[in-house]
């Protein structure tokens, strides 16, 4: 008999995280404590549970800009080496007791400058505490790996420094680039630079790419730019047409997605809060994954989503009525996708993901 498809079972189950902001993710209690011993006063709430309402209310935004907003508070008590360390240490502990066993987990090192330290340093913090946290989760039973993507802000300019530092850091545990933020306005060719970098040293980036702007974000994040992989992606659904009898036509540029295996990291509750997607039984995951993109799941912000790896996973089974084979393609795809090298991933999905979904079947 298979395992009952509820949350508590899917928390057991090996789960793989591509899309996860590392601001995104404080424990409110973290915050609220930080804030305290930073002086940052201007936290909406010191209370914990009424703070966790005020990011999920607040990230239930309807436009990303505004979502966007909510992070002020959480960079603003991330800009010193201890603070850093422990909300790295808290989001390798966290995940790991959620059951994931790999993750990429980005955050921008120039966001976190604003004391005096200096990128390097953001970084070295960031590799430490979620070194300290996984040892803190094996410790607890929950062995995981914590690998980071450096983001840079897409509206600013500072693309190409923290593409060089990615590189420069791509032996300690920095599985490679991402950009981010606001996305209407700022297409990704306006960091070309950094990516043409990146291409000459044969490693690896994402870009947020077609979540609050359509087709030509997505075209140029693949087409100009070279992704590996998109951040969200959701877009990429206007690329496809549904005849009544429900066949699809795909475009070129769906098709290409499609053909070349360009993995898609989505995030079903952070797109119902930006207004990306309508709901979760409406997300275009649904059609992609019966499509057979190469889909993957994740939280993108697991405080603004008041969200878990469980907790999106568990709203997917519910509204598509998906299976554990379905949970295990989800990681499957996501670790095939994965910034590691081959031998490694096979390995995860061989000595870990399948057995582990083996014996949730069995
Ligand atoms: O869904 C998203 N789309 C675009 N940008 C985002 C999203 N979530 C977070 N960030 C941005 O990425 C920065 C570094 O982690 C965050 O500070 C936030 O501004
Ligand atoms: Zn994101």
């Amino acid at each position: 008999m298979p395992s009952p498809l509820d949350p508590d079972t899917i928390r057991t189950a090996p789960k793989v995280l591509l899309h996860d902001h590392l601001d995104g993710g404080l424990r409110p209690a973290t915050l609220i404590e930080l804030a305290e011993a930073t002086g940052y006063d201007a936290l909406p709430s010191t209370d914990a549970r009424e703070l966790a309402r005020w990011f999920a209310e607040s990230a239930y935004s309807g436009s990303l800009e505004r979502y966007l907003e909510t992070f002020t508070h959480t960079v603003g008590v991330m800009q010193d080496r201890d603070s850093l360390v422990r909300v790295a240490s808290e989001c390798a502990q966290d995940l790991a007791a959620d059951g994931v066993v790999y993750a990429e987990v980005r955050f921008a090192p120039e966001l976190h400058v604003e004391h005096g330290l200096a990128l390097h340093e953001v970084v070295e913090a960031v590799l430490d505490g979620f070194a300290a946290g996984s040892r803190a989760a094996e410790a607890a039973g929950h062995r995981i790996r914590v690998r980071a993507l450096l983001t840079a802000m897409r509206h600013a300019a500072r693309s190409r420094e923290i593409a060089e530092l990615a590189v420069a850091y791509r032996d300690r545990e920095v599985a490679g680039f991402d950009i981010a933020g606001a996305e209407a306005g700022f297409p990704p060719t306006r960091h070309l630079d950094a990516f043409e970098f990146l291409r000459r040293e044969n490693a690896h980036f994402t870009i947020h790419a077609g979540e609050a702007f359509g087709l030509p974000s997505i075209w140029e994040a693949l087409q100009w730019c070279g992704a590996d992989r998109l951040g969200h992606g959701v877009r990429i659904v206007d690329d496809i047409s549904l005849a009544f009898d429900g066949t699809a036509h795909l475009g070129r540029l769906a098709e290409y997605v499609r053909d070349k295996r360009i993995p898609l990291e989505m995030c079903p509750t952070s797109n119902v809060q930006t207004a990306a997607a309508e709901s979760i039984a409406k997300h275009p995951i649904g059609i992609l994954k019966d499509l057979r993109f190469r889909v993957t799941v994740n939280t993108d912000n697991r405080l603004m989503s008041g969200c878990s790896m469980t907790s999106e996973m568990a709203a997917l089974v519910e509204a598509f009525d998906y299976t554990w084979d379905d949970l295990q393609w989800f990681t499957v795809n996501a670790m095939k996708s994965a910034f590691l090298p081959f031998d490694q991933r096979l390995r995860l999905i061989d000595d870990v993901i399948k057995p582990g979904y083996a014996a949730l079947l069995a």
